[in-house]
């Protein structure tokens, strides 16, 4: 299939992940549109985080079939598929602290074109690092502490950068596990701010337990119970789905 063929950025069909008796993903499907912001959501251990690390390519999965734009990734490494624009966000643990922000950013930016680490030098003398570099802070509004060290950011800023770093990998899809997770109210409204704008550019697959951010930020939802997709919907349909309240968001959803 050629990639103009296809609605889909990201099309996986019966992803199976077992670790040993346990089936951490049951059959999933989950299919994302072209600049869809499609959340998914789940009691905890559903198997939201495996699932996306069977996307991204962390982990393989037992059985099942993924296609990015078209073209089959299933058995491709994760760089493979970061190259052609399939990212997870950056952790923060992947964050060096001892850094400044920018030359976090100019690091990821460094990443993609490929030069190997032993020749890093910081980005403010290279431009050809630091610019783009900038481009990413513009973007999810951390220009103004470029020059501050990573380890001094508040955490909300922390999870800026993590996007910011992933950016630098100019992805057409992100996979975007719990960005606010550990932030304050303000933080998360950031945050909300931060994926609206991002939204259409990138189609985004977004895992997050804060139920307000998902229903205003989604597209479509899929509701994972038990490693299988319950159901895949519009925030109303999900809302008003008898099996999601009981499975899952309880009555006070309503
Ligand atoms: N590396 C692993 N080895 C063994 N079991 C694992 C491993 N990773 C995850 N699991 C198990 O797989 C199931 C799904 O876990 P997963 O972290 O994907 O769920 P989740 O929906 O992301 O949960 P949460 O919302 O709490 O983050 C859980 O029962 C978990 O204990």
């Amino acid at each position: 299939m050629s990639t103009t063929d296809t609605p889909w950025a990201l099309e996986a069909r019966g992803l199976v992940k077992r670790y040993g008796q346990l089936v951490a993903t049951d059959h999933a499907d989950i299919c994302v549109a072209k600049g869809e912001l499609h959340a998914l959501i789940g009691p905890n251990g559903a198997g939201k985080t495996t699932l996306i690390k069977q996307l991204s390519g962390e982990i393989f999965s037992d059985q099942g079939q993924i296609r990015f734009h078209g073209a089959d990734i299933t058995r491709m490494p994760i760089h493979q598929r970061a190259h052609r624009g399939l990212v997870r966000s950056y952790q923060i643990t992947s964050i060096f602290e001892e850094m400044s922000v920018i030359d976090n950013v100019a690091l990821a930016v460094q990443a993609l074109q490929g030069h190997s680490f032993r020749f890093w030098r910081p980005a403010a003398s290279d431009a050809r690092l630091r610019e783009p570099a900038f481009r990413c802070l513009e973007r999810v509004r951390l220009a103004h502490r470029a020059s501050v060290l990573a380890g001094n950011l508040a955490h909300g800023e922390k999870r800026q950068l993590e996007i910011a770093m992933t950016l630098a990998a100019e992805p057409s899809m992100l996979l975007l596990d719990e960005p606010m997770a550990g932030m304050s109210p303000e933080e998360s409204g950031q945050m909300v701010e931060l994926l609206q704008a991002l939204k259409g550019e990138h189609s985004i697959l977004l895992v997050e337990h804060d139920m307000d951010a998902v229903f205003s930020l989604s597209d479509r939802l899929t509701v994972l119970v038990y490693g299988k997709p319950l159901v895949t919907g519009t925030a109303a349909e999900i809302r008003n789905d008898q099996r999601v309240r009981e499975a899952y968001l309880g009555e006070e959803a309503a």
